[in-house]
């Protein structure tokens, strides 16, 4: 049976409603992101896939670069990958291009995805002034609003404090948050290579704070680096207790044999991410399926 918001009772991504003897006496905590997101990852393969509607995949998928288009494009997506993958990643700014309807398919897709067993991680890359970031919390980490993900990037540029009500929502929904560290574009280190008040690297204090904010999690922290997976080398302390989003597989030029070198020890916290590497095989669902399952096969090949 569904709930109100379209998600079946008691699906993995939707822990059963309350009663009104439960709702009486103190609530359990939500089980953190990081452990489900390790338990996906152990049972699904450790494989992200981006939902990116690009206008040249709608038209190479025989789509119209309309929101019908792009709700055909998300819905054989959703259909085709999430009871298999084990996260989602719809990257905001394709559905906000169509206004108010296209971010109603992100809606939908969230709840789908979701109810289909995968976790979703709405990469919208938000960052503001702290009382503009609560607002941005209350938007896609608490439950009950439209939007609400398992996680959502976000962007510590404004500096890391700005983010704690991000942090702290995520922290209270059983959510996760991935902040922006070294990102997979060659023009991120002009900012993220340059040195910090204390000398360090800015990326590494990012890195830094994120370590903090896991210290103790088991068996993995719910606060996650972007670490792009184009890198060749890190060159960063990666031992943040958890999830290192590595965008950049496929069509930015990486493979998963790549990311050994980029993340060293820390390579089994890695979510690799990839996107029109696995969308451009669409619009046949067999055909994302089959091209989901290879990158999942090499990565179980490199990762072990
Ligand atoms: O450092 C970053 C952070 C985020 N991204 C996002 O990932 C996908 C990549 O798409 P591909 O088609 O696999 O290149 C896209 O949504 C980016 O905004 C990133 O690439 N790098």
């Amino acid at each position: 049976m569904n709930s109100p918001t379209g998600i079946p009772a008691n699906s993995p991504a939707n822990p059963p409603a309350t009663s009104p003897a439960e709702a009486a006496s103190p609530q359990p905590s939500p089980e953190p992101f990081g452990a489900r997101l390790r338990r996906a990852m152990d049972d699904r393969g450790p494989l992200c896939v981006g939902i990116d509607p690009h206008a040249s995949l709608l038209a190479s998928w025989g789509l119209d670069d309309d929101v019908a288009g792009l709700e055909r494009f998300t819905r054989t997506v959703v259909d085709a990958l999430a009871d298999r993958v084990a996260v989602l990643k719809p990257q905001s700014a394709f559905f906000e291009r169509f206004g108010s309807r296209g971010v109603a398919v992100l809606e939908r897709a969230i709840a789908d995805a979701r109810s289909a067993g995968a976790l979703v991680l709405t990469d919208a890359k938000r960052g503001d002034i702290g009382s503009t970031m609560a607002a941005y919390a209350a938007a896609y980490l608490e439950p009950g609003s439209p939007l609400f993900s398992d996680a959502l990037t976000v962007s510590p540029y404004l500096g890391f404090g700005s983010l704690r009500p991000a942090l702290d929502a995520a922290r209270a929904a059983g959510a996760g948050v991935f902040v922006l560290a070294l990102t997979s574009n060659p023009e991120g280190a002009e900012v993220q290579r340059a040195t910090a008040a204390g000398g360090a690297a800015v990326a590494q204090t990012v890195l830094d704070h994120i370590a903090r904010e896991n210290a103790g999690a088991e068996p993995l922290g719910s606060v996650g680096a972007v670490v792009g997976a184009t890198l060749g080398r890190a060159d960063a302390d990666l031992a943040v207790n958890g999830p290192l989003l590595a965008p950049g597989l496929g069509a930015q030029g990486a493979t998963a044999e790549d990311l050994p070198g980029v993340f060293g020890d820390a390579v089994r916290n890695v979510l690799p991410s990839i996107s029109r590497g696995v969308l451009g095989h669409g619009p046949s669902p067999r055909a994302l399926r089959e091209a989901a399952e290879r990158e999942t096969g090499r990565l179980a090949e490199v990762l072990g």
